[in-house]
């Protein structure tokens, strides 16, 4: 693997006989399920850039499809849109209610709003504050749904979900509350709460399952890793579930891939987790995708070079990614 660093030079040591990866990272403005920055590569082909940016707790067989996802982007393209602007909730992460209040605010005007919650280390009274100062800042007609990224056993879910669905004075849905699909098929006997299922289908070998079970209300899709557009498109028609289309933390050229999926869908009845781009203290294209009106344009970014030069990573992160790589190509 050939790699060098944003547009700088190349790593010294590394004479690269053609240069193909580019490798980035940016830094969050804010905390985000334990991740202070963003890291990944860009590549190029005939149809345009693609991004793979797997988190690092991943393995080398589950970032193929992360992998694949990019090279769908470069090479091939996606298929064609079905609709011009695609609605997105606001990300809210585990911070103070007045910061949540203020994110809310400057959030481009989405009338949706997901807010984490049970952030390993949070007193759980910290998410009922957080989600009334979202409800203020949203008004009554806002949605507000919640993300606990499988915290709670089946108990804790029936107990904390009816507090907060008060606190929010009425949750749309609440994302993944329990961690297997067994559970949440348990818990969605047990709560009036609407479940989406995410963990169940994105790092599952069987997410079909969430299906079969009647485990959700409603799928979140990822194309990144779920294997690119086309791929996150067939897992939709097979789950015949309403889909919510999220980000998985992307500069604008991943969620480019995201936005076409949310583009493509035949129904898309839900806002999508496609507003992340605000969470990143900068970006690599030189118009991010945000929402104005609480909708994101459907377009296709390409990367800026001076600010793909200015997110260059560091030598060792480079070297990192170099065998990353490597090891995620032998198995695609
Ligand atoms: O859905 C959203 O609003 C934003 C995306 C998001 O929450 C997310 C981003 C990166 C990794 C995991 C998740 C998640 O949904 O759990
Ligand atoms: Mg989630």
């Amino acid at each position: 693997m050939r790699v060098r660093r944003g547009c700088g030079g190349p790593y010294p040591g590394q004479v690269p006989a053609r240069l193909d990866v580019v490798v980035w990272s940016v830094p969050l403005r804010t905390r985000f399920r334990g991740l202070t920055s963003r890291d990944g590569v860009l590549v190029q082909g005939d149809a345009g850039w693609g991004e793979c940016s797997p988190f690092w707790d991943y393995d080398d067989e589950a970032a193929v499809r992360w992998w694949r996802a990019a090279r769908e982007a470069a090479d091939e393209g996606w298929p064609d849109p079905v609709r011009t602007h695609v609605p997105v909730n606001v990300t809210v992460p585990a911070v103070e209610p007045e910061h949540a209040h203020r994110i809310v605010t400057a959030s481009g005007g989405c009338r949706t709003a997901k807010v984490k919650v049970a952030e390993p280390g949070q007193d759980p009274h910290a998410d009922e504050a957080r989600l009334e100062a979202v409800r203020d800042a949203l008004g009554p007609d806002g949605a507000i749904r919640v993300d606990a990224n499988t915290a709670w056993d089946v108990e804790t879910a029936v107990t904390r979900l009816a507090a907060l669905d008060r606190a929010a004075g009425g949750l749309e849905y609440a994302e993944q509350p329990v961690a297997g699909v067994e559970d949440l098929a348990r818990l969605r006997r047990r709560t009036h709460v609407p479940l989406a299922a995410d963990e169940s289908v994105r790092r599952s070998d069987d997410p079909l399952a969430v299906a079969r079970l009647q485990a959700a209300d409603v799928v979140v899709l990822k194309a990144q890793p779920l294997g690119g557009v086309r791929a996150s498109l067939r897992l939709a028609e097979q789950m015949g579930l309403p889909v919510v289309v999220s980000s998985a933390l992307e500069t604008s050229v991943g969620l480019a891939a995201g936005l076409a999926l949310a583009a493509a869908l035949p129904e898309l009845p839900y806002a999508c987790g496609l507003a992340t781009a605000q969470l990143l203290a900068s970006d690599l294209v030189a118009e991010p995708l945000l929402p104005v009106d609480g909708a994101i344009d459907v377009r296709r970014p390409e990367p800026d070079p001076a600010l793909l030069a200015a997110a260059a990573a560091p030598g060792p992160l480079v070297a990192r990614w170099g065998a990353r790589l490597d090891a995620v190509r032998a198995r695609a």
